[in-house]
């Protein structure tokens, strides 16, 4: 595995798709096909009403943001295939800051990323949940799947990345693990545990993540929400093996890894958030599944997409699959980062088709549920496009 330098070609590329004016453009639907005329039919599914949710509303042709499926598309000055994602739904600034704030204080009141709040507020995941639910303007509920981000986020940040040592990796998940699903040892042993759950951040962060999610999400979605983090954590530990190794994986292995080293968690919450229930049976219908994790991969391969600035600068190695490409395709990065779109397009088109005929078929939850990962997709790429996590470096 050998250390990465910043390519200039590399860095054209990214600022391209960084880039607002200039940058790729969303060329995919606003609305999965057909479901804007579903949704119209199903009145009670057409998401929130009320004052200031009327940006909510799916609209199969309208961007939130100035991009829409009939501008052009591709960048005036780079080969570089377009993106293949749809636009985000809405963008209500205020409702993402008043998230944020509230995100903010939770932060601090227990600890999480202590004397960085001005960074953690720049990042601003209370946007990319407003950006991301497009279907619900409760505060309260946005708030709750930003807590969960927001705590996810940090076990990578502080077990993972930024230089951290990868061998104690397996037992720092191990008991992060059981702040979302109890261990209960004998009376005598309790005190012990209970202080190392409360010594550390990011313990302290997932344990009152799940405890929010729990005043709003029935057991079963809570549990949905487990057994997501579990994979999570899985990857994480996939990933650290690669490190210990010092191996580059097989790009067919970083893309396993990447289905679940990703967003998905954050899929997860989609009905919560929109405060509907798709059942355990449809979430779990293997149709469903491939389909939402070829969703999860795809996003998350946005992340990595325009991630690669940062990661630039962070210690120790940081995968990505243009890394990944380049080294087992003998390409050159610039050619890697192509590759690596095309890949993130195949998902997405993939998902788009596959999504579309399940949601024709099934339940109006799955059909709103569905929507509402599409709307994800964009929603996520246009938090991407912004966030100061990735643009100031
Ligand atoms: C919000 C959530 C479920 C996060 C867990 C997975 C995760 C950390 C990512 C999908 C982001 O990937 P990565 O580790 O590459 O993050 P950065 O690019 O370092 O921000």
């Amino acid at each position: 595995m050998t250390a990465r330098t910043a390519d200039p070609d590399v860095a054209r590329l990214v600022a391209t798709l960084l880039s607002h004016r200039h940058g790729v453009r969303a060329a995919a639907p606003g609305a999965l096909p057909g479901t804007g005329r579903l949704f119209a039919a199903h009145p009670a599914l057409s998401g929130p009403t009320g004052l200031g949710t009327s940006a909510a509303r799916i609209a199969p042709a309208r961007a939130a943001h100035g991009t829409s499926p009939t501008e052009p598309s591709g960048s005036p000055d780079s080969d570089l295939p377009e993106l293949y994602c749809p636009p985000p739904v809405r963008d209500d600034p205020e409702l993402g800051e008043h998230v944020n704030d509230r995100l903010v204080q939770w932060a601090e009141e227990i600890g999480l990323y202590a004397g960085q709040t001005d960074r953690i507020r720049a990042v601003n995941i209370g946007r990319m949940m407003m950006l991301a639910h497009p279907d619900s303007d409760d505060p309260d509920r946005l708030l709750v799947a930003a807590k969960c981000a927001l705590a996810e986020w940090a076990t990578d940040d502080y077990y993972c990345d930024d230089g951290a040592a990868p061998e104690p990796l397996g037992a720092h998940l191990g008991i992060a693990y059981t702040t979302f699903d109890p261990a209960h040892p004998p009376l005598r042993y309790l005190p012990e545990q209970e202080k190392v759950l409360r010594n550390d951040p990011v313990r302290v962060a997932l344990r009152s993540a799940f405890e929010h999610l729990a005043e709003i999400a029935d057991h079963p979605r809570v549990a949905r929400l487990r057994q997501e983090v579990a994979a999570l954590f899985v990857a994480y530990t996939h990933e650290g093996t690669w490190r210990v190794q010092e191996r580059m994986p097989a790009v067919w292995e970083y893309l396993a890894h990447r289905q679940f080293n990703s967003f998905l968690p954050c899929l997860a919450l989609i009905d919560v958030v929109g405060r509907y229930r798709l059942t355990e049976a449809e979430y779990a219908d293997p149709r469903v599944r491939r389909a939402v994790t070829m969703a999860a991969n795809a996003s998350t391969l946005v992340n990595d997409l325009y991630s690669m600035g940062k990661e630039d600068h962070d210690q120790g190695v940081e995968f990505n699959l243009p890394v990944v490409i380049a080294a087992h395709e003998q390409c050159s990065p610039p050619e890697a980062v192509k590759r690596s779109v095309e890949i993130h397009n195949e998902l997405v088109h993939t998902f788009e088709a596959e999504a579309t005929a399940l949601a024709l078929t099934g339940s109006p939850e799955l059909r709103r549920f569905l929507t509402g990962v599409w709307s994800w997709l964009g929603g996520n790429r246009e938090w991407h496009r912004g966030t100061a996590r990735y643009n100031n470096t």
